[in-house]
């Protein structure tokens, strides 16, 4: 047993070992095991390398070796595996160092940054005369300060273009890429600092001679042990699943004394982060058969995404102990559980409006209100802020609503909805609203009664669940430390659901972090969502405001399309056009997006004629996996496609023509109807991974870059 060791791998290593062929990863794996039962024995032939102290070499196999630093006394890191030849000779081109601010052990391989060693000091290529070096600004000890690896200072002074920068990609440590490309893209100094350096700086002082305590942050390596190296080597893994980013890692590790939420623009990880989250909560629970974690979100297709995902990171030790169901549906349960008698008949909350026409039509005949006004004050204010008494809603803020009501006309409205309610309970009926606050308000006296269903609660899509989404899951998680975990961004929200969530019961103050870095879309897409979303401010959930300030992404593309047509018949020729031009790729990769379900159907009539296959984006997700998809806006939710056409984008349609109504009589909630039709568009242009075309015929939308009202 003594002669045992402890074999960490570095972030970089695995992703060197992920590159090689299979029967090299499963030698890498096999070397591995045999290292940590004896480093010494023959076989391995562990030896200095060219007298540096730490850098050590081991046969992996015939013609591979790995490259370990010796840490501590019976401690290693692997850093790097390669062919024999290629990598060892030469021992100057590697640096390594403890980063001062992370902590975190960092390897770099100064030659793959085409870098020529002399000596101790490293030169760059020359620069020309004329080139000004792209972070002239800065001083050395600035970037330092920022997490910048010292030992690519001196190549970073040669940097001239963004093509330098990629070169560094692939190579640099994490933190030196996120800062170098966060001050290209001209935030300031402060900003980075704020926005990059801090979430990852370490909890204490960091000795930089001190390796042995270097290799213990999580920051230094990502496997531990067979098991996780085992996970690594299954086939058809994504790099998520394996590197969260150091910044990611934190918050899906950290221990919260309360509620906790983390934001951040699309493609930012948050899904991830939430599902790694569930993870490490289920591999803390003592052993059992129950299922104390609850995973939900808004949408029936994001929840059964959420449950293949989490059975593929977890196995099913993990989907064991978790409940993963989407919000109303768990709502409808509860009341089914707790109210047999409840009405039967689940109507969608876009009927609400029609119904109160049908209601006062054939029920009550005039009112001083007309049936859109008293929808939306029953949607939003009584169902909205879950009213359950007439007294509650006469004292009831009213923030989003233009005009004013005094006590008896609160007192008619609240008759009137009573009336609608039993008018759709004879009918068996009520709507999706109805039940989560039913389902709110039984869950409350359940917990009252000391009774909870679940420990920890993890909620991603956050910003679209309603008051009485958040009453119910507040209820069903006794208040303890790592009780609820919320990732959503605002920027996103696409129901009309507007809540703060301290006036819930839910307290993220101090507890709430941003992600920063896109890994979906390239930088161009990205500008242009930017820019879609401009002079726009959001919330941050809990009554504060929320920016985007500091996203980003390290991909790269083509700038989006955008053309314009000058009648739908020929903008669907543009469509079909733009298909070929991206050789009608049919294997689910490429999607088509609209405004509303009509164009949907004209687009797949047209994709049809022209013997496109085309596949409907239901509410379930697509229908089949291959094909082009074509859906609307609202499908495209927590989707990711390579190319996306996003069409029909006119006025008139984004926005809807019909929130125009609003615009003198209700501007605040004109508004609220126009950001949600924004979101909508940054939505679906964020969705794209590579290509991004915009369409539209006659006038373009007001949101599109250059068409500003
Ligand atoms: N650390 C990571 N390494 C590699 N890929 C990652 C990492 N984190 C996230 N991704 C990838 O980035 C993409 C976006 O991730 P995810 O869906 O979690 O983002 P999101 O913030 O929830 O996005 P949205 O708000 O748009 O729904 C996914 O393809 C995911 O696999």
């Amino acid at each position: 047993m003594s002669d045992q060791a402890s074999l960490l791998i570095i972030e970089r290593a695995e992703r060197e070992i992920l590159q090689l062929a299979p029967a090299d990863i499963g030698a890498v794996y096999k070397f591995m095991h045999k290292f940590r039962n004896n480093p010494e024995q023959p076989g391995l032939n562990l030896k200095m390398l060219h007298g540096d102290s730490r850098l050590m070499s081991a046969r992996v196999k015939r013609d591979l070796r790995a490259l370990l630093l010796h840490v501590g006394e019976r401690e290693y890191l692997l850093i790097g595996v390669d062919h024999r030849g290629s990598v060892y000779d030469d021992l100057s081109k590697y640096a390594y160092q403890i980063n001062r601010i992370t902590g975190g052990i960092e390897i770099v391989d100064l030659d793959a940054i085409d870098l020529q060693p002399v000596g101790d000091s490293i030169v760059g290529r020359a620069l020309r005369p004329g080139d000004k070096p792209l972070f002239a600004d800065f001083t050395d000890a600035q970037l330092v300060t920022l997490g910048v690896s010292e030992p690519l200072l001196p190549r970073i002074r040669q940097l001239v273009g963004e093509d330098d920068l990629m070169t560094l990609l692939d190579r640099a440590p994490q933190l030196t890429v996120d800062v170098l490309f966060a001050l290209f893209d001209g935030r300031s100094y402060e900003e980075v600092l704020e926005q990059i350096t801090q979430p990852v700086r370490a909890g204490e002082t960091v000795d930089v001679e001190d390796f042995e305590a270097a290799v213990r942050r999580p920051v230094s390596q990502v496997a531990t042990d067979d098991e996780a190296l085992k996970f690594m080597l299954a086939e058809s893994f994504s790099s998520w699943q394996v590197f969260l980013h150091p910044t990611q890692r934190r918050l899906v590790e950290r221990r919260y004394s309360g509620p906790a939420r983390v934001g951040g623009g699309p493609g930012t990880g948050k899904t991830i982060v939430a599902l790694h989250r569930v993870v490490h909560l289920a591999q803390q629970l003592p052993a059992g058969t129950d299922k104390p974690i609850l995973l939900t979100t808004f949408n029936r297709n994001l929840a059964a995404d959420l449950r293949t995902r989490l059975s593929t990171l977890g196995g099913d030790a993990v989907l064991n102990r978790v409940e993963v169901i989407n919000v109303d549906r768990l709502a409808a349960r509860v009341v089914a559980e707790l109210d047999p008698g409840a009405p039967k008949r689940k109507l969608d909350d876009g009927q609400v409006p029609q119904l109160w026409r049908k209601f006062l039509t054939t029920e009550v005949g005039e009112t001083p209100w007309d049936a859109d006004f008293l929808a939306s004050e029953w949607e939003q204010v009584i169902l909205g802020q879950a009213l359950a008494t007439r007294t509650a809603y006469f004292r009831a803020r009213r923030p989003y609503r233009g005009r004013n009501l005094t006590r008896i006309e609160r007192d008619q409205v609240w008759e009137l909805s009573e009336r609608f309610v039993r008018w759709l309970a004879a009918q068996d009926s009520w709507t999706w609203r109805q039940v989560a606050v039913r389902a709110a308000a039984l869950e409350t006296t359940k917990a009252e009664a000391g009774s909870r269903r679940f420990r920890h609660v993890v909620v991603d899509e956050a910003q679209d669940l309603s008051a009485a989404h958040w009453r119910m899951l507040r209820a069903m998680a006794p208040s303890a430390p790592d009780d609820m975990f919320l990732t959503g961004d605002t920027h996103q929200r696409i129901y009309d659901h507007q809540v703060t969530l301290g006036s819930l019961g839910i307290n993220i103050r101090g507890r709430s972090s941003r992600l920063t870095l896109s890994y979906r879309t390239t930088r161009q897409i990205l500008a242009t969502a930017m820019q879609i979303m401009s002079g726009e401010t959001y919330d941050d959930l809990d009554g504060g405001q929320e920016d985007l300030a500091g996203y980003r992404s390290l991909l790269r593309g083509d700038s989006p399309i955008l053309c314009g047509a000058s009648t739908w018949s020929e903008e669907r020729e543009l469509i079909a056009a733009q298909l070929a031009e991206w050789s009608m790729p049919l294997d689910g990769s490429v999607a088509v997006c609209v405004p509303t379900k009509e164009l949907a159907n004209d687009v797949a009539a047209t994709l049809e004629s022209e013997g496109i296959d085309s596949v409907e984006i239901g509410p379930d997700g697509p229908k089949r996996p291959d094909g082009v998809h074509v859906g609307t806006m609202h499908r495209f939710k927590g989707l990711e496609y390579q190319r996306i056409i996003i069409a029909g984008v006119s006025d008139g349609l984004v926005p809807r023509q019909v929130i125009n109504r609003y615009r003198d009589a209700d501007p605040r909630r004109f508004k609220r109807e126009q950001q949600r039709d924004r979101s909508l568009l940054f939505v679906a242009a964020t969705r794209a991974r590579d290509d991004l075309a915009i369409f539209w015929h006659g006038t373009p939308s007001p949101f599109l870059p250059g068409n500003r009202q």
